[in-house]
């Protein structure tokens, strides 16, 4: 079966034609009705941009989520569905996301191409108008184009558009999220959910904890957490973790490192080890650093993870 979308949105066009984004306020999941017209209060927002040196327009936009985006327009849907949790992580193809959208810089005005910027900047500035400059970068903030509700998101420059944020996340200031990456539930983000990367309900991402990616720097296995699973302050995860697990503070568990399974003999009383990538996905398990031995140690653990505080989620 073809999973569709659609949308009406406005899209800001530079002076040579190119599109730098499109903000889409209600996508919807399926076919377009045969007959549609744009909402009144899209229309109303169509102008041109004199000092930005753009116009901004009006688009419909239907896609296939299981074709690679075709467009600025059309990625922009599927960042707009993944943030407003009509999708999940990884349930909308981004195949070449990166060489369709166009680099931007984002300021207080808005959009703005970066070849002739600094024009744009002069003609703010004789009008007595200080841009601020948010980044430059092809992804732009979440919360300048979608706002979920149930969420707290202390740094708004922390989450890119495309982001998943559940109902009950909240995001400290250390806190990360890429696109396509998120929450599935309750959780704590302290440290940074990595492209491609899922955390379950009621986990807890501490203090700059790193969650390896997959994007650039080799590695190929797209990590998750199960749920009520805790990443200590200032660790790392380079394996996908299973439910109630957690990771000591400050230790990183990279896929290849070597792993005594503790309370574990063979035959011959020695110590039995195995790869970190060989506990993936595995349930109840400590990782911790052996603070006498120096060795990775995992822990078998009884019953249920971490439990969250429920004020900090009530969002
Ligand atoms: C690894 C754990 C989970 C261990 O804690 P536990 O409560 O399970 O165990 P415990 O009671 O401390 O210890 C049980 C037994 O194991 C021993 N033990 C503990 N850790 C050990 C180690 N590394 N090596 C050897 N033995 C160890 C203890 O001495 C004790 O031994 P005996 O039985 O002999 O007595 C913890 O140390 C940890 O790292 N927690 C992470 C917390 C965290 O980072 N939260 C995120 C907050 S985020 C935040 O705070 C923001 C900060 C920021 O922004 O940076
Ligand atoms: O939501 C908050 O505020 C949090 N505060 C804690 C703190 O400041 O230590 C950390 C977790 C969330
Ligand atoms: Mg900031």
């Amino acid at each position: 079966m073809t999973r569709t979308a659609h949308a009406y949105g406005l899209a800001t066009i530079d002076a040579t034609g190119t599109v730098l984004d499109t903000w889409y306020p209600s996508p919807v999941l399926g076919e377009a009705p045969d007959k549609h017209r744009a909402p009144e209060q899209l229309k109303a927002a169509e102008r041109h941009d004199d000092l930005r040196g753009v116009s901004v327009e009006v688009v419909f936009k239907a896609i296939d989520l299981d074709e690679a985006p075709a467009d600025v327009p059309d990625a922009y849907l599927r960042l707009h569905l993944l943030s407003h949790r009509l999708v999940q992580p990884h349930g909308v193809n981004l195949d070449g996301v990166f060489g369709v959208l166009t680099n931007v810089v984002w300021t207080s005005e808005g959009p703005c191409a970066v070849e002739g910027f600094e024009a744009v900047r002069a003609r703010m500035r004789a009008f007595g108008r200080h841009l601020t400059v948010f980044g430059v970068d092809k992804f732009p903030r979440m919360v300048d184009y979608v706002v979920p509700s149930g969420v707290r998101i202390a740094d708004a420059d922390r989450v890119r558009l495309g982001a998943h944020l559940a109902p009950g996340t909240t995001i400290m200031h250390e806190g990360f999220v890429n696109f396509n990456a998120g929450t599935l539930g309750v959780s704590m983000v302290e440290g940074r959910i990595s492209a491609g990367v899922v955390v379950g309900n009621g986990s807890d991402v501490g203090g700059g904890a790193s969650i390896m990616g997959t994007l650039s720097g080799g590695g190929k296995h797209v990590i998750s957490l199960g749920e009520r699973s805790l990443l200590g302050a200032n660790s790392g995860l380079g394996i996908p973790l299973g439910d109630d697990c957690i990771v000591e503070a400050g230790l990183y568990v990279t896929a290849g490192s070597k792993v005594v399974l503790v309370g574990q003999t063979d035959d011959d009383g020695n110590p039995v080890t195995a790869k970190a990538r060989d506990l993936a996905g595995q349930n109840g398990i400590l990782f911790r650093r052996n603070s006498l031995t120096g060795a990775l140690e995992a822990v078998q653990r009884q019953g249920k993870g971490i439990e969250l505080n429920a004020a900090l989620h009530t969002n």
